[in-house]
């Protein structure tokens, strides 16, 4: 039988199955961070279960760290509080933490994928939405929640039903000035954010296959908000390029059988997908949301729809914008380049490229959020921090930062922010926060302007 590379990896990991019900799959990786872990362990505590296989998981602090400062204790009394949680979690049960301050620190969807912890091939779950980030390795990754991070900890298993299979092809060339996230972006604006419900997205065509890996990584984060429980693209020779030489990652004739094993992974000609969408990449432009959900985005240049629906328009009075309204030059004061989505080198490098030699506009504040400590120092060796400085724009130390009001970066009450980040739900950023999402190149335009442009003219 044909079989897709979702079934390939799935099926090399179930450990028994129910009869026409759900399956044990095996887990070949589990990450954590100080949100979704304490109350699992607190559950495993109660129990008297031990952790099955602590060798197997990995953990960082993210969303409740500090962007500036974080070599002084934590302000925050909460956030302080679930950083010491998970410190504590992780002595007692012999589990590697990357915690505050240490070199490998970092967003969970960004330390693991650099340290070459995430392969294809695996099965990946993080009590996290974004997990569908690892799945750009060819890797079935997804979020879970509390409950079954509990039920990780103590088999390494989970029990599951297995989703159906669903494939998006974008085929042709991307346009100059089209990134990555203009990619996913135009796709949910395209598919909605319920097409993905029930199943498992596979992206395939010229243009995943043309793509980075960072660039694959943004694509496969967002998945989750166009409903997927995740997405993943065929390994090929970008994939075991990124990963070879990395840290924890395979090495010598062990990395070689791997690759053997992995370029068996990819999608059979001919196997059948249930639900499959093709899309034009000519028709992908630089895009930007205005509404209060992932899928509510368009181009740039395109005017915002003109819809008689009573959630559309309560979308819109949040956002204080207008049926029909372009969103060329509208005023921005806040925007930010960071995010699990977008906060690996490349980013940066795209947005220093735009910047370099211009300024920030004055009515702006520019927060430029490295997603771990070895992008924070890739920035510095590589002259981009010298770039944002001049330009006076701020680089802060890695974390979620403003993506989520987790922490002490949050935008004020009814401010747009353009930012890289993945979601643009009301109050995600801070209370009455108006979120525009966006690609790092769009973002960084924003910030030069004070307002939001057109890139493309700029580009040609
Ligand atoms: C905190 C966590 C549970 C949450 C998620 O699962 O997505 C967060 O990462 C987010 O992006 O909203």
């Amino acid at each position: 039988m044909k079989k897709t590379l979702f079934d390939k990896v799935w099926d090399a990991h179930v450990v028994d199955a129910i009869e026409n019900g759900p399956q044990i799959l095996y887990i070949d990786k589990h990450l954590i961070h100080e949100v979704t872990s304490p109350q699992a362990f607190n559950e495993l505590k109660d129990r008297d279960i031990p952790v099955f296989r602590p060798n197997q998981i990995v953990a960082t602090a993210d969303h409740n760290t500090p962007t500036t400062n974080q070599h002084l204790p934590i302000q925050d009394k909460l956030s302080r509080h679930q950083l010491e949680q998970l410190s504590k979690n992780c002595t007692e049960n012999g589990i590697t933490l990357f915690e505050l301050g240490h070199k490998y620190n970092g967003i969970v969807h960004v330390m693991s994928p650099e340290l070459g912890i995430t392969q294809p091939g695996m099965t990946i779950v993080c009590g996290d939405s974004h997990t569908s980030t690892h799945g750009a390795f060819g890797t079935i990754a997804f979020g879970i929640g509390t409950s079954q991070v509990a039920q990780v900890f103590a088999s390494q298993c989970l029990l599951l039903t297995k989703p159906k299979s669903l494939r998006v092809s974008v085929n042709g060339k991307l346009k100059k000035g089209v990134l990555p996230k203009d990619v996913i972006l135009y796709i949910i604006a395209k598919l909605g954010t319920n097409a993905g419900t029930g199943y498992f997205c596979e992206y395939a065509g010229d243009v995943f296959e043309n793509m980075s890996m960072e660039g694959r990584m943004t694509v496969c984060n967002m998945s989750i908000e166009m409903g997927a429980r995740g997405g993943m693209i065929a390994p090929d020779q970008t994939t075991f390029d990124y990963v070879e030489g990395r840290e924890f990652a395979p090495k010598g004739k062990d990395f070689e059988d791997k690759v053997a094993y992995w370029k068996t992974l990819p999608t059979d000609e001919g196997a059948v997908f249930d639900k499959e969408y093709v899309f034009d990449a000519e028709d992908i432009a630089p895009m930007v949301t205005y509404g209060t959900n992932p899928g509510m985005g368009i181009k740039v240049t395109e005017n915002i729809p003109t819809l008689d629906d009573a959630s559309f328009e309560k979308s819109l009075k949040y956002m204080d914008f207008k049926k029909g309204e372009s969103l060329i030059n509208k005023p921005i004061n806040f925007v930010f380049i960071g995010s699990c989505t977008n906060s690996r080198i490349e980013d940066f490098r795209v947005a220093a490229e735009y910047i370099k030699g211009k300024q920030k506009a004055p009515n702006v504040t520019a927060w430029l959020v490295p997603g771990s400590k070895l992008v924070e120092t890739q920035i510095i060796e590589e002259g981009l921090k010298d770039i944002f400085i001049d330009a006076g724009f701020e680089l802060r130390q890695p974390g979620c930062s403003a993506c989520l009001a987790m922490n002490d970066d949050k935008i004020p009450q009814n401010e747009y922010c353009v930012s890289t980040s993945n979601r643009n739900f009301e109050g995600r950023q801070g209370q009455g926060s108006r979120t525009i999402l966006a690609s790092p190149l769009v973002a960084a335009a924003t910030a030069v302007e004070g307002k939001i442009i057109d890139i493309t003219k700029q580009l040609n």
